[in-house]
């Protein structure tokens, strides 16, 4: 079986030309991320059958739900859809909102009870939802769209209209989705912190055309892309657990070429997690630095440079001595730079003052 999401978008929406196309697998998390207007939602309303391109091509895992012959209307093709706002019934309490679209796609979908729990909301089934809360609302709005027992859930921009707290409290329930279920999703979202803890996949665009899709990280640090060049340049990292230091309350966790040590609750060894390692949080050295508090010093190599602004450089450095780890973004002033005689290829020592864990 073909186990990719494969599109193909093109042609003019009012003024608008969009000329996308990406595969990534059917797993996972796949992040859409843009500019406003560059075309994110567009191409999920052309994967759900809303929007028609006369040039197109949509196959989900080899099925064919458009091509030069065939279209499949909107209510055959077996989505989820969340929206940035939650539509839900006004009159119909929340299980009777959950239950809306469950059934129209046949048996052996999950039961209302297990999205219930997974969401968090098993306590509001009989509230009416004008006494939800957003976040409330929000997460059975994504309970509706997984009872629907879709092959692919498209999120479009899901958080966007929550507050900082709001949207902090329903990411943990996105990522245990993402645990708990083998359903593909698609999450359009113009914020990078939130395709940093969420996705596996990022799918890159810009005035209507994808520039880049890949893997998360390799876009991350990728120094042909604008993210590794931006001020909020960092890699997001899927590390294994190797112990768990319970009298320091940290966490040794390890990635390809290197270990990190982070604050961290007993975790199961073995375990992944995910780190986030932001660009600015790391200083590099050319010799092995003195003792300090920060906890991370890892040997570098510097992989490629670029630069960040006028007087910053945006460093790819691949962990261990031969530069062959997971590769880590860097930004340095173009002083350092130039005082301590970095250039690509040379070996370094990373200092990184914080890592986040992301993903528990
Ligand atoms: N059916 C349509 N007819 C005319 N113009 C359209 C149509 N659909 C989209 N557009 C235009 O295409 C452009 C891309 O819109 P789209 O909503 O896909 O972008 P976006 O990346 O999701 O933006 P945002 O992050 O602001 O939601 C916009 O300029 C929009 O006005």
């Amino acid at each position: 079986m073909i186990e990719n999401i494969e599109v193909r978008f093109r042609g003019l929406l009012g003024r608008f030309m969009l000329d996308a196309e990406f595969s990534v697998p059917a797993r996972g998390i796949t992040g859409i991320f843009g500019p406003s207007g560059c075309g994110k939602t567009s191409v999920l309303r052309c994967i759900a059958g809303l929007q028609r391109v006369p040039d197109g091509v949509c196959r989900i895992e080899g099925e064919v739900w458009q091509d030069a012959n065939r279209f499949v209307p909107v209510h055959r093709r077996p989505i989820g859809y969340v929206f940035q706002e939650a539509s839900l019934f006004p009159h119909l309490s929340v299980t009777r909102n959950l239950l809306f679209g469950a059934g129209k796609t046949g048996a052996g979908g999950p039961e209302l009870a297990e999205i219930a729990d997974l969401l968090g909301i098993a306590h509001l089934l009989d509230r009416a939802p004008r006494n939800l809360s957003g976040g409330e609302r929000q997460r059975v709005a994504v309970g509706r769209a997984l009872l629907s027992n879709p092959r692919l859930l498209l999120m479009d921009e899901p958080l966007s209209a929550l507050d900082r707290a709001t949207k902090s409290e329903i990411l943990p329930f996105l990522e245990g989705l993402h645990e708990t279920l083998r359903l593909p999703i698609l999450y359009v979202s113009h914020d990078m912190a939130e395709i940093e803890r969420l996705a596996d996949h990022l799918v890159l665009m810009e005035n209507g055309r994808v520039i880049a899709s890949g893997p998360l990280a390799d876009l991350q640090s990728d120094p042909g892309l604008p993210l590794a060049a931006s001020s909020e340049a960092a890699v997001s990292l899927d590390a294994r657990v190797v112990a768990h230091d319970a009298e320091n309350g940290l966490l040794v966790l390890e990635v390809d070429g290197g270990r990190f040590i982070t604050p961290g609750t007993a975790a199961v060894v073995g375990s992944r997690k995910r780190i986030r390692v932001g660009a600015g949080d790391i200083s590099l050295s050319r010799q092995v630095p003195g003792p300090s508090t920060i906890l991370n010093v890892l040997p570098a190599r510097v992989l490629s440079s670029s630069a960040a602004g006028e007087h910053e450089v945006a460093a790819v450095l691949g962990l261990g001595l031969d530069g062959a780890g997971a590769r880590l973004v860097a930004r340095v002033t173009r002083k350092s730079w130039t005082d301590l005689a970095l250039a690509d290829s040379a070996e370094v020592f990373a200092q990184i003052k914080g890592v986040a864990l992301r993903r528990a």
